[in-house]
């Protein structure tokens, strides 16, 4: 690609997609714009991706054919205030804010304008992100295969109507989360065995990439999954035994709930700012 894309924020997840675009060589470093509040974010990133940054963000949404906008919710009414008469409508922008959807993109940019709203995950800093992509109605052929093939470098991506943004905020956008706290338990667990913490954690995460890799690739639902690993009589039962009886399933299912929730309360919040 010869055009260049630029990114306001250049926090966890601005970082984390310009490095997965540079890696991918979907981009080349002189091809990729940040602009942040925060002038040391900028300096870092220059420093580790010899990318190009500014301090005049008008020069970014002139120069980017693709603008990034990888602020907070909370911040974005403010940031495109300033920015909306100074977007090109040829421009294709892409959100990756929680929670603000695409009218509330249209009302605050244009509705001529090209949007294309996205909930992506934190691993996509190595390259294993989950993305849900969600475009308008203005967002044509090329530039749809365009945004796929940048968030497919990050991991995996698929195309969602919008309605499913807040379930995929608390399935894969918040979950890496909770996946965590799960491993940090685990390892606990084997601590309280006597296992290092340090082992625990390779244990408890490869366990875990383990049996993702097979939820994605043996082609068994996850209920066929526990029974192959719940020997009659056996150790695992045991332990399902006790994850049930503490409602593991059923508080997972509403800690999903509760993101969805807050996510769809952003938007409300940016809609009363
Ligand atoms: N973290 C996550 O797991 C995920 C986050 N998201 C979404 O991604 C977006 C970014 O989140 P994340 O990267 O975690 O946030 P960060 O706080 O890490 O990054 C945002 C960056 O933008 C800077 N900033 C603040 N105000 C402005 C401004 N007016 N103009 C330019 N830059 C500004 C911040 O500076 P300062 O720190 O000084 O305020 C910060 O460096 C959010 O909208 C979030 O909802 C989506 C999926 C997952
Ligand atoms: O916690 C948040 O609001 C952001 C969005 C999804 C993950 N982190």
């Amino acid at each position: 690609m010869e055009h260049c894309i630029g990114f306001i924020g250049g926090g966890n997840m601005g970082r984390a997609i310009m490095s997965c675009l540079l890696k991918a060589e979907l981009y080349q470093p002189h091809q990729v714009m940040v602009y942040d509040a925060y002038t040391p974010v900028m300096e870092k990133l220059e420093e580790s991706l010899h990318i190009k940054s500014t301090m005049d963000v008008t020069k970014l949404v002139k120069e980017a054919e693709i603008i990034v906008l990888a602020v907070k919710p909370q911040v974005l009414p403010d940031v495109l205030a300033e920015l909306k008469d100074k977007i090109d409508k040829n421009k294709l922008i892409i959100s990756i804010a929680a929670g603000i959807s695409i009218a509330q993109l249209e009302e605050m940019i244009s509705p001529e304008h090209h949007i294309v709203r996205v909930m992506s995950n934190t691993p996509a800093l190595v390259g294993a992100a989950m993305t849900g992509v969600c475009l308008n109605k203005n967002v044509d052929e090329k530039e749809k295969k365009a945004v796929l093939s940048i968030f497919k470098a990050l991991g995996r991506a698929e195309l969602i109507t919008e309605n499913l943004m807040d379930a995929v905020v608390g399935i894969s956008g918040s979950s890496p989360a909770y996946v965590y706290m799960f491993i940090n338990a685990l390892a606990d667990g084997a601590v309280l065995e006597g296992m290092s913490k340090n082992q625990a954690y390779i244990f408890a995460a490869q366990a875990v990439l383990g049996s993702a890799k097979m939820v994605l690739e043996s082609g068994y639902h996850p209920g066929e999954l526990i029974d192959m690993v719940c020997s009659p009589g056996g150790t695992t039962i045991q332990a399902v035994q006790v994850l049930e009886h503490n409602a593991f399933r059923s508080t997972v299912i509403e800690a999903v709930r509760a993101a969805a929730t807050k996510n769809h309360d952003l938007g409300d919040q940016a809609e009363n700012k």
